[in-house]
């Protein structure tokens, strides 16, 4: 816990699985383990279509998530799934503006700022993914994108407390490469006080702010000490074993 923020981890499992993985994932893996869920909110993402699934085998205490969801209601729209939907399917939380969204599908700020209106609207609380890439940092304008991100999104907001704000730099996504403590907490400030400027300083002190790219149990329990981290969005270690020492390394801390 800190100060105001209950940790937050969540684990975005993308496009992987069989009916039969995740079975051996939710019997195996997160049923058993012994987590302090009054120090730690646990939430996974199966894909859409695991989440009937999901939810009828998984603890009660973790929460579920879907990785997307349309900008448009239900209707005439081949293929997709909307907010309403997934409310109807007793869905709490959706990710949005995951940057595999942004960068292989054309989501734009503006697409991204309109899902998460339609998402708090239907009354479900958000993962709000941003995070620069490479070339970005290289040039030194990560505060500019992440400010452009945050402010991009913030109109879609009335209640901050139905928001996570997930900060995943694009270059350590999926590369096995996480931020170092240091580059993480400075960007989590930045946040923080971007919070404070555009949200008041209630939002700023309570909105939880969550780290995600190549966290593993190797190096959550240092990323976990920076003052403006409160939990991670964990992608490839979210399928395996690992993950809750992940969530162990913030339930233990006090
Ligand atoms: O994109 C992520 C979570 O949403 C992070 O993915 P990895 O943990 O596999 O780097």
């Amino acid at each position: 816990m800190k100060s105001a923020r209950k940790f937050f981890v969540g684990g975005n499992w993308k496009s992987n699985g069989t009916i039969s993985s995740v079975k051996d994932l939710v019997f195996k893996v997160l049923n058993p383990a012994p987590i302090n869920f009054s120090k730690v909110d646990v939430v996974v993402a199966p894909m859409a279509i695991h989440i009937p699934l999901v939810q009828s085998i998984l603890r009660p205490e973790i929460q579920i998530a879907a990785q997307n969801a349309s900008i448009t209601g239900q209707g005439a729209y081949t293929g997709e799934i909307s907010p309403e939907h997934f409310k109807d399917q007793a869905v709490p939380w959706i990710i949005l503006g995951h940057s595999e969204r942004r960068n292989f599908y054309g989501e734009t700020d503006q697409i991204v700022a309109g899902k998460i209106k339609r998402t708090l609207g239907a009354g479900i609380q958000v993962i709000a993914c941003i995070g620069e890439n490479l070339k970005e940092r290289e040039s030194g304008v990560t505060t500019e994108v992440i400010t452009r991100q945050l402010s991009a999104i913030k109109n879609s907001i009335s209640d901050w407390r139905n928001v996570v704000i997930a900060y995943e730099p694009v270059w350590a996504i999926g590369t096995g490469v996480s931020a170092n403590p240091n580059q993480a907490q400075e960007v989590h400030a930045e946040i923080r006080k971007w919070l404070h400027a555009n949200a008041g300083d209630v939002a700023a002190k309570t909105t939880r702010v969550i780290y995600g790219g190549s966290v593993t149990d190797a190096n959550s329990n240092e990323l976990i000490g920076q003052p403006d981290i409160d939990g991670f969005l964990v992608g490839g270690a979210s399928l395996k074993p690992g993950f809750i020492s992940i969530v162990e390394s913030c339930a233990k801390r006090t």
